[in-house]
């Protein structure tokens, strides 16, 4: 379907708005972290994140990038506290990278690009599943921890040695007892503010949670992101590289710290 939305020439982020009006919103994703003007809130609670392992099911090339899959039937995987109310269930988490380690994140912090973003996203379980919640003001709230070039990450090599299952869109294979908690840095010190989907269709329900502590990847693990593709099985190959939207406009957002 040529014209399903992507991160091409002629149908990424500056096309959205065509059949996306979301995407000229007052709270789009991501942004640029102005670190100096993030105000501490003393309010602010620390993050409570509860992960089963027992939860993950699978994991999924969808074309755009590649999700782990949880079961989410029951609040054994929750984030709670932090600048959220109530309960949120974990329903996937997947990631965002470039096509050289010079740029791929969607958030950036004080202009300054990571080479990767993971994506935790959970839904609001006073909805009664992700789809109902997907689209209401409180209904997500998404973990962003950015990845930078450095040591080889024994627990993210767990989900990369899965992806030669996966290369091509609509490809998915069994993906059970992986505990996401170990691709989370040790402070769970976090820069918070609303916004949206940082794909179509762009809706404005995330409460973002983008945490200050980076976790660490090398450049062969960040190869290994690359060596996916956006297109399907006998199509002709596009790599999947470049799968970030850039940062929008705050316009008269706050961010907030929940550290000093
Ligand atoms: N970069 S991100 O974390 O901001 C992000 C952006 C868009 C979407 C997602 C995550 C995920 C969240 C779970 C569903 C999936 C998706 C979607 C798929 C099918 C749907 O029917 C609805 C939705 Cl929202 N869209
Ligand atoms: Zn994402």
């Amino acid at each position: 379907m040529s014209n399903a939305w992507g991160y091409g020439p002629t149908n990424g982020p500056d096309t959205w708005m065509e059949r996306f009006p979301n995407a000229k919103g007052l709270r789009q994703s991501p942004i640029n972290i102005v670190t100096k003007e993030a105000q501490f809130d003393p309010s602010l609670k620390p993050l409570k994140v509860k992960y089963d392992p027992y939860n993950s099911r699978d994991i999924l090339n969808n074309g755009q990038s590649f999700q782990v899959d949880f079961v989410d039937d029951t609040d054994s995987s929750t984030l709670t506290g932090g600048p959220i109310c109530g309960t949120y269930r974990l329903n996937q988490f997947h990631f965002h990278w470039g096509a050289s380690d010079d740029r791929g994140s969607e958030h950036n912090v004080d202009g300054a690009q990571f080479p990767c973003e993971l994506h935790l996203v959970h839904w609001n379980t006073k909805y009664s599943s992700f789809r109902e919640a997907a689209d209401k003001d409180d209904g997500l709230a998404v973990i962003g921890v950015f990845l930078k070039i450095g040591a080889p990450n024994p627990q993210l090599q767990k989900v990369l040695d899965a992806l030669d299952l996966v290369k091509t869109k609509g490809k998915q294979t069994t993906f059970s007892n992986f505990d996401a908690k170990t691709l989370l840095p040790h402070s769970l010190d976090y820069w918070t503010y609303e916004g949206s989907l940082t794909t179509p269709p762009l809706l404005e329900s995330v409460t973002w949670i983008v945490l200050r502590e980076v976790i660490s990847v090398s450049s062969v693990q960040m190869a290994k992101f690359r060596s996916l593709f956006f297109t399907g099985e006998g199509e002709p190959q596009i790599s999947m590289v470049d799968n970030y939207r850039p940062p929008q406009l705050l316009q008269g957002r706050q961010v907030r710290a929940s550290f000093q």
